[in-house]
Formats: C-alpha cells, structure tokens, sequence
C-alpha cells in the first residue's frame, strides 16, 4: 500500500484531550478515498457510499506527522471498495485501520452507473498510451 498523503498535526486538529480529533482524521480519509476513486475511475463525480467499522489503534500528538494510506481492494460495477490504514510517520504505529471504504460512481444526475474498471491503474502507465 502506497502512503500518499501526510498530515502534520497542528493545534486546531486536536480534541480536548490533547490528542488528535477522530472526526478530523475522518474527513482526511474521506477526501483521500474520495481522490484516489476520482483518480481510479477517471470520473470526479463519485460518493462516498459505506464504511465498515473503525479501529481507532492509537492516537497522534500535536506535531507529530502522519501518513494516510489506500488501496482498491476490489472493484463493483458502479463502486470501488478500498482498504485504509494510517500510521504515524516517524513511529510506524498504526493509528487507524478501516477495512472497507465503498465509493460509488455516480453520473452527473447523481445515479450509480458503471465504471468499467477491473483493476489499479497507475497515471504514469495512462500517459504512456
Ligand atoms: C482529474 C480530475 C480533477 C477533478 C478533481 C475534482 C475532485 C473532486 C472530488 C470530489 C469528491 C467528492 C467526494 C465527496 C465525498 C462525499 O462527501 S459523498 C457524501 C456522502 N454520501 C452520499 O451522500 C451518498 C448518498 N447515497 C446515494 O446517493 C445513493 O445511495 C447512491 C450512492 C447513488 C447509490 O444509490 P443506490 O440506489 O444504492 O445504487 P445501487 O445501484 O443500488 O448501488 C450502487 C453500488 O453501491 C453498492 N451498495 C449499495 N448499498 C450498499 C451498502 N449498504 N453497502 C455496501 N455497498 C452498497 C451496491 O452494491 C452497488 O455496487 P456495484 O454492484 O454497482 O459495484
């Protein structure tokens, strides 16, 4: 799995406990899930559909970095499930684990269609076409 996107945890980023708020880290995963699926089915109109549950493993600090992983995991006929973990940069230390992200391609009324896609594409390989 690939670890693209890193955080660095600043103070408005944190709960009243000093530690990294869990509704903060969810939208980051929200918006990285919802690029990679834009970038995977090469449609920017996609939603998020279902999670499954979320293991809160450990926390962050402020300062400290982060880093967000996804990968596709399979592939529907209008959605995508991917699997996410994020972890502490420096440390390694898992801090959250979501065993399935479901994002749905949508057309531009809103409805679930195909997408066609069976398996990870990489840019570089589309650019060499
Ligand atoms: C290079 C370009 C640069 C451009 C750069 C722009 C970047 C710009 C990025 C913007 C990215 C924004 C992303 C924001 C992310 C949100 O904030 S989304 C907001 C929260 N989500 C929503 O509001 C979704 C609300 N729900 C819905 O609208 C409808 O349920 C949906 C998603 C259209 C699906 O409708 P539906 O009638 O359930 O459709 P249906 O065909 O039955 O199911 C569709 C698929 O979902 C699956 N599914 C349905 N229910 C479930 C369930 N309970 N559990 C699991 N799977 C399910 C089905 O199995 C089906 O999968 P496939 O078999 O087709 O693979």
């Amino acid at each position: 799995m690939k670890f693209h996107t890193r955080k660095w945890i600043k103070p408005e980023d944190l709960n009243p406990n000093g530690t990294l708020f869990g509704g903060r880290l969810l939208e980051w995963i929200d918006e990285e899930a919802a690029l990679y699926a834009v970038v995977q089915l090469e449609n920017k109109h996609v939603v998020t559909k279902f999670m499954t549950e979320i293991d809160f493993v450990s926390s962050a600090r402020e300062g400290d970095i982060i880093e967000i992983g996804i990968q596709a995991t399979s592939f529907g006929r209008s959605s995508l499930t991917m699997y996410c973990e994020v972890r502490n940069m420096v440390t390694r230390e898992t801090i959250i684990t979501i065993e399935k992200i479901i994002m749905v391609n949508l057309d531009a009324n809103g409805n679930a269609v195909p997408h066609h896609k069976t398996q990870i594409e990489f840019v570089r390989d589309r650019l060499n076409d």
